[in-house]
């Protein structure tokens, strides 16, 4: 067992928002607020070692209780879900998964469609479900440019103000999910550090209900 119970965080558009909260919860993060490359942290004053990592290895050091509880986004859970339990959701990090394309897309529906996304999974999983028959092309990034370019027929991304979009002369043509960032704990540190994960949880939970 981890000494202190640890936390794994995700860098970058959750990072701020995170902190905050657990600032605002009653933990002194000056550590992660100073500039530094260092992934490993502990908060002062206060039992938990926290630590810095990209989302969906947030996921995996929680799956494989390396890390107690996680920050991740909802997103990142649905593409690649992990035997994690999901308790919090933490309202920032908002943004929703939707189908976008040529606005001209809306008027003609295709047999099979051609379907670029940095989230195979998801886009997969829609599109089955509704019974329409496509080929998913895997993208790292850019993926506006899929359909712009003639690689897709249409995306499936995550829009958050629409103005990837809008300035690439796409719309949203269907919402597939609301997403936001959420707390997960690993199963075994649920059990055998219930009192340190309730405290935590309660604490973040509080913080939630005053905003
Ligand atoms: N506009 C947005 N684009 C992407 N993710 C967003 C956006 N708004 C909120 N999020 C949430 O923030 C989380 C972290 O996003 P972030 O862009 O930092 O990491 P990432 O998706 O791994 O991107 P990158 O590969 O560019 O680092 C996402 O998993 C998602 O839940
Ligand atoms: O609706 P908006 O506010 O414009 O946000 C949505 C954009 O942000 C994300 O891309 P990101 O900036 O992470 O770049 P990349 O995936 O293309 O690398 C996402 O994949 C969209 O492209």
């Amino acid at each position: 067992m981890n000494e202190n119970p640890r936390m794994a965080l995700t860098k970058g558009r959750l990072e701020k928002d995170t902190v905050n909260l657990l600032e605002a919860a009653g933990l002194d993060m000056e550590p992660v607020r100073k500039p530094s490359r260092k992934l490993i942290l502990q908060v002062p004053q206060f039992p938990l070692d926290l630590i810095l990592l990209k989302g969906p290895d947030v996921a995996t050091y929680v799956e494989y209780g390396v890390a107690d509880l996680g920050v991740v986004g909802k997103d990142v859970l649905l593409e690649d879900p992990k035997p994690v339990y999901e308790v919090l959701d933490l309202g920032f990090g908002r943004c929703r998964m939707a189908v976008a394309g040529p606005p001209e897309m809306a008027a003609t529906p295709k047999k099979h469609l051609r379907v670029a996304s940095k989230y195979p999974r998801i886009a997969r999983d829609y599109f089955e479900g509704r019974g329409q028959s496509v080929e998913i092309i895997r993208q790292q990034g850019s993926v506006e440019l899929a359909p712009l370019m003639g690689l897709a027929d249409v995306i499936v991304d995550i829009v958050e103000t629409g103005n990837t979009l809008k300035a690439n002369g796409l719309v949203v043509l269907e919402e597939i999910v609301p997403i936001s960032a959420r707390l997960v704990v690993n199963k075994i540190s649920y059990k055998t550090r219930r009192h340190e994960m309730n405290r935590l949880i309660d604490m973040m939970e509080k913080q939630l209900t005053n905003r």
